[in-house]
């Protein structure tokens, strides 16, 4: 197993004085196992932001542990996080979010392999940076544009291959299709399952329930910040147990 949700439970306080309390995520459990791609559906508000923060040590639960290979991620100190950042990687609904606006894109391609010492001298990172570039297909000539120049599909290619280059062994994707076009989207699925037989594990978070049933080996349906079922891809879409994935299912909705 690489990770153990357990338990995690999250309440906000709300309204001005903070005296009503917002049950965002409940008694959320769940496993990934190394090189399997987990599927967490959830309508809009259901919990998957506050889930996902949680996970990458950026907000303390309530209550309950997250266990990546047997370290307590929610107890780890910032240094260790640091070591970790590079075995678990994300991508993001709005990949502009990834790039310094005001730098050139070489900047933010060249970024993690500066940061985690990847290359021996300049020479080395330009090549690897190229690399990267002709890995989603893209020319040369766009490192020397601006975040804003890129297209959507673009831009979330870029830091797909960002993140896979670090090779993490769990990525993180929070709806990293939603913004793109139909036509866009199947490249980016297959520029993240490309790696399926590297051990790459994924939570990949989506309400594009097709997406899920596509590239998924199980699937958690979330709602108002409760897994309400779960199970192998077959199992939840094939025999839904709780009313609302049948309900799901039925109207075949986006959530
Ligand atoms: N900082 C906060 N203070 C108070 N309530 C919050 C806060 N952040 C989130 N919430 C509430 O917690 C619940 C879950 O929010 P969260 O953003 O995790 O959901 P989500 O599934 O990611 O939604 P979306 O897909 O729209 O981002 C919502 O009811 C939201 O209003």
């Amino acid at each position: 197993m690489l990770l153990e949700v357990k338990g995690i439970s999250k309440n906000y306080h709300a309204g001005f004085w903070g005296q009503r309390m917002v049950k965002a995520v409940s008694d959320v459990s769940f496993t990934i196992n190394k090189g399997e791609i987990f599927g967490l559906i959830g309508e809009s508000g259901c919990g998957k932001s506050t889930l996902t923060r949680i996970i990458l040590g950026l907000l303390k639960p309530t209550r309950g542990s997250v266990f990546y290979r047997d370290r307590d991620l929610t107890k780890l100190k910032k240094g260790d996080w640091q070591r970790l950042r590079r075995e678990i990687q994300v991508v993001f609904q709005h990949p502009q979010s990834m790039f310094n606006p005001r730098r050139k894109i070489y900047f933010s391609c060249a970024e993690p392999i500066r940061l985690f010492k990847m290359a021996e001298n300049k020479g080395e990172e330009e090549r690897m940076v190229a690399e990267l570039m002709e890995r989603v297909g893209l020319s040369e000539d766009q490192l020397k544009k601006y975040p804003h120049e890129l297209s959507g599909g673009q831009a979330q290619r870029l830091s797909i291959i960002r993140a896979l280059s670090l090779n993490p062994r769990l990525l993180i994707c929070d709806e990293p299709t939603s913004m793109l076009d139909v036509s866009v989207q199947a490249q980016i699925l297959n520029l993240l399952t490309m790696n399926k037989d590297h051990d790459l594990a994924m939570l990949y978070i989506s309400h594009d329930l097709e997406v899920i049933r596509a590239i998924c080996q199980r699937v958690a349906v979330m709602r108002q910040g409760e897994i309400v079922e779960m199970g192998t891809v077959q199992e939840v879409f094939e025999s839904p147990r709780h009313d609302y994935t049948k309900h799901l299912l039925a109207s075949n909705l986006e959530v």
